[in-house]
C-alpha cells in the first residue's frame, strides 16, 4: 500500500451538511446537467441558473427544472456552484454573482482554474471549496444512474465556517462520487494536474497518438476502415482492461507478441524526447504561461479551437468514425 492520498467514501460523507439549503447550479452543460440531476435525485434543493433562454434552458426545462436567470438563482442561494465554462466564470462572477449573492454564501467549483490563477477573488466571508470530477459530465450522470459514481478530488480554499470539507463531501456524495472515492487535494494540485493531464494524455496525447498511428497506416496504403479499428476503436477495449486491472492486467490480457512489441517499440515512440516535452508542458502549466495564453486565445474568439474542431470534423478518421458508427454501436454489450 502507498497510502499517501486521503480518500473519503460514502461512510465518511453525509448529505446533512447541505440538506434543506438552497443550491444554485450555474450552467447546464456537460457537468451542470449531471450535477443538477444527481443532486436533485439525492434529495437536495437545486435551482438551475442560466444567463439566457436557449439550448441549456430548454434542456433543463425538459429535465423538469424551472431555470431562472443567474442573478435570480444566486439571490437566495446558500451554495453557488460554478458549472459554466472556465473562461466565462470571471465575468459571471463580477457581473451576476458578486453583486447579488447572499453574504457568506458558499462558492463551489468543479475545477480550480479561476481561483488558482486569481481570476476570481472570493469574498473573505465565504467558504470556497471544490469537487472536481475525474471524468466527463455524461459519465458522472450515467454512473450515478447505474448506482455508481465517478471519483472526485475535493479541496477547501477558504474554510470560514470550519465545515467546508464536510460540505464538499456532501456535494461529492450528492453527485455519487463517494460511492467510488473522494480524494483530498488542493486547488493548486487539482488545477495543475487536470490541465497537464488533458493536454498530455486525456485529450491532446491520446488524440494525436491515435491520429499519428491511423494516418501512418493510411499513408502506407492500408484501408482506412482497418486502420480505424486498429488505432482508434480498439483503444477503448484495451483501456477498459487497464481501467479494471491496471497496466499489469492489460499486459496479461494481450499476446506475448504484443507484450514484446509493445515494450520495445513503445519506448522508442514515446521516448525521452517526448518525456522532456511532457515536462515542458507541465512547467508551462505550473508557471501560469498556459493560463495566460488560453485567456488571450479565448479573448480573440478562440480561433485555434474553432479551426481545430473544423479540421477534426473534416478529417478522414472522423469520416470513418461516422461510417462505422452503426456497426460499432450494434456490437456493444446490451446492458
Ligand atoms: N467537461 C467536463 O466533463 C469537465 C468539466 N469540468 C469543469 O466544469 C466546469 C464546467 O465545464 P463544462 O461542463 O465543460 O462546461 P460547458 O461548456 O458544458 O458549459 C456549458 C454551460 O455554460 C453555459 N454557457 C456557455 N457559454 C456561456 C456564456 N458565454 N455565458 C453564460 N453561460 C454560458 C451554457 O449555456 C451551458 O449551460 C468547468 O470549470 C470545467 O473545467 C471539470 C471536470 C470535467
Ligand atoms: C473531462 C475532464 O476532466 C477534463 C478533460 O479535464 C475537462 O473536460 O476539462
Ligand atoms: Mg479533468
Ligand atoms: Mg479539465
Amino acid at each position: 500500500m502507498i497510502n499517501i492520498a486521503k480518500i473519503y467514501t460514502d461512510k465518511d460523507a453525509s448529505l446533512d451538511a447541505l440538506k434543506g439549503k438552497k443550491i444554485a447550479v450555474l450552467g447546464y452543460g456537460n457537468q451542470g446537467r449531471a450535477w443538477a440531476l444527481n443532486l436533485r435525485d439525492s434529495g437536495l434543493d437545486v435551482t438551475v441558473g442560466l444567463e439566457r433562454q436557449g439550448k441549456s434552458w430548454e434542456k433543463a426545462t425538459k429535465d423538469g427544472f424551472t431555470p431562472v436567470k443567474t442573478d435570480e438563482a444566486v439571490r437566495n442561494a446558500e451554495v453557488i456552484i460554478f458549472l459554466v465554462p472556465d473562461m466565462i466564470q470571471r465575468t459571471i462572477w463580477l457581473e451576476k454573482v458578486k453583486p447579488n449573492m447572499k453574504k457568506g454564501a458558499d462558492l463551489v467549483f468543479a475545477h480550480g482554474f479561476n481561483i488558482h490563477f486569481r481570476m476570481i477573488e472570493p469574498p473573505a466571508d465565504s467558504d470556497v471549496y471544490m469537487v472536481a470530477p475525474k471524468g466527463p459530465g455524461d459519465t458522472v450522470r450515467d454512473y450515478y444512474v447505474a448506482g455508481g459514481g465517478v471519483p472526485v478530488l475535493v479541496a477547501a480554499y477558504q474554510n470560514v465556517s470550519g465545515k467546508a470539507m464536510e460540505k464538499a463531501l456532501a456535494v461529492a456524495k450528492g453527485i455519487g462520487a463517494t460511492r467510488s472515492g473522494a480524494l483530498e487535494s488542493s486547488f493548486k494540485e487539482e488545477t495543475e494536474t487536470d490541465l497537464v493531464g488533458e493536454q498530455t494524455i486525456l485529450v491532446g496525447g491520446i488524440m494525436e497518438l491515435m491520429r499519428a498511428s491511423f494516418e501512418t497506416l493510411v499513408e502506407m496504403g492500408y484501408q482506412p476502415e482497418v486502420a480505424y479499428f486498429e488505432t482508434i476503436n480498439e483503444v477503448k477495449m484495451i483501456v477498459d482492461i487497464i481501467h479494471s486491472k491496471g497496466l499489469s492486467g492489460m499486459l496479461r490480457a494481450v499476446s506475448d507478441t504484443a507484450k514484446y512489441g509493445g515494450m520495445t517499440v513503445g519506448k522508442k515512440v514515446i521516448n525521452e524526447d517526448v518525456r522532456k516535452r511532457i515536462r515542458e508542458a507541465a512547467e508551462r502549466v505550473r508557471d501560469g504561461q498556459f493560463a495566460s495564453e488560453w485567456v488571450e486565445e479565448y479573448n480573440r474568439g478562440m480561433p485555434t479551437v474553432v479551426n481545430g474542431l473544423k479540421e477534426v470534423d473534416n478529417s478522414l478518421e472522423q469520416k470513418v468514425a461516422n461510417e462505422l458508427r452503426d456497426l460499432i454501436e450494434r456490437g456493444k454489450p446490451k446492458k
